[in-house]
């Protein structure tokens, strides 16, 4: 349904010195319906990824093909409806709220946006449907964002998300300021909502707790590349990177990785932390298929 073939971001700041290759030549495809989840730690280029597929920054290099058409170099006009289509669950609902707007306002935004979508009585009984689906009251929709709790405040987020019936719903970090009881109520509102609307679902998490619920098919990002794909990755890791992060000893942080020693230009984006480095991973390997994998390593060890 959507595919990045190569995509690459690079961000060079105003002096021209110190780019950031926030994104590295990463394929990354997502089937309608299925729920892939992006895991990484932070600053490894999951949200900068996830504004790619939005079509919200253009590739530096890459393209991006949305139910088989090539949507890189289209106009804006052209744009538009595929980006009714694609749909994000952003971090910090408050702040994708506005905060002099009543929740039903929020909520109703896309309809206006896309006024050949609804028109005025449809847009009452959509909004009830909605506020049903995500559980609000009606009169908790009638409120400021500054009256809502954090996890109400998600729900109306997600409400507005889905109400243009989107084929993929792009969620990002979308509890990690909640708490632990409302983190899990709104993962489980997510899943039921997938299931009812049949989208695709793109779960961006550095919580590898949360991403063993969400379950599926998970890629495990590293330095702005994709390192390793597939099922049942945390259970069966096969990237050296992986398998650190899995192990009981893993402290959740990056500051854990020790470098083995320098880095090298072009080699493995892993080499200065792997353990397992060899001569080859000098020059950085291509991602590759292995069994149920697809794994960026030139020393694939399944454990
Ligand atoms: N607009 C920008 N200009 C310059 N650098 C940027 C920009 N956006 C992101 N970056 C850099 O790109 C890298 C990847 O950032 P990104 O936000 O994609 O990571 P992330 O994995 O989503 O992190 P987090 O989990 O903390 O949100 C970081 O080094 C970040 O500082």
């Amino acid at each position: 349904m959507i595919e990045g073939r190569g995509l690459t971001k690079i961000f060079t700041p105003v002096s021209g010195k110190n780019r950031i290759v926030a994104v590295d030549n990463v394929n990354i495809r997502i089937k309608a319906g299925e729920t892939l989840t992006l895991v990484g730690e932070s600053g490894c280029g999951k949200s900068t990824l996830s504004r790619l597929l939005l079509l919200l920054i253009p590739p530096t290099r890459g393209e991006i093909f949305f139910e088989g058409q090539r949507l890189t170099g289209l106009k804006e006009k052209d744009l538009r409806p595929i980006r009714k289509k694609i749909q994000i669950v952003p971090q910090q609902p408050e702040s994708s709220l506005n905060p002099r707007w009543k929740i039903a306002d929020s909520i109703c935004e896309p309809f206006r946006i896309h006024p050949e979508t609804l028109s005025g009585r449809q847009i009452e009984e959509e909004l009830k449907r909605l506020l049903k689906l995500v559980g609000l009251e009606p009169e908790q929709a009638t409120r400021y964002p500054h009256q809502l709790s954090g996890g109400e405040l998600q729900r109306a987020v997600i409400a507005r998300a889905i109400a243009l019936k989107p084929a993929l719903l792009i969620c990002d970090e979308p509890t990690s300021m909640l708490d632990v009881s409302t983190q899990a109520s709104i993962v489980h509102l997510l899943k039921t909502l997938q299931q009812n609307l049949g989208c695709a679902l793109l779960f961006i998490t550095h919580d590898q707790g949360l991403a063993r619920v969400i379950g599926d098919r998970t890629a495990v990002m590293f330095a702005g590349q994709i390192v390793e794909e597939g099922y049942g990755v945390f259970d069966r890791p096969y990237h050296p990177f992986t398998r650190k992060i899995t192990s009981p000893y893993y402290s959740g942080s990056l500051s854990a990785l020790e470098p083995q020693g320098t880095k090298v230009p072009g080699s493995c984006v892993y080499y200065q932390f792997c353990p397992e480095r060899t001569e080859k991973c000098l020059h950085r390997p291509e991602i590759r298929e292995y069994k149920d994998r697809r794994v960026c390593c030139h020393n694939v060890s399944p454990s």
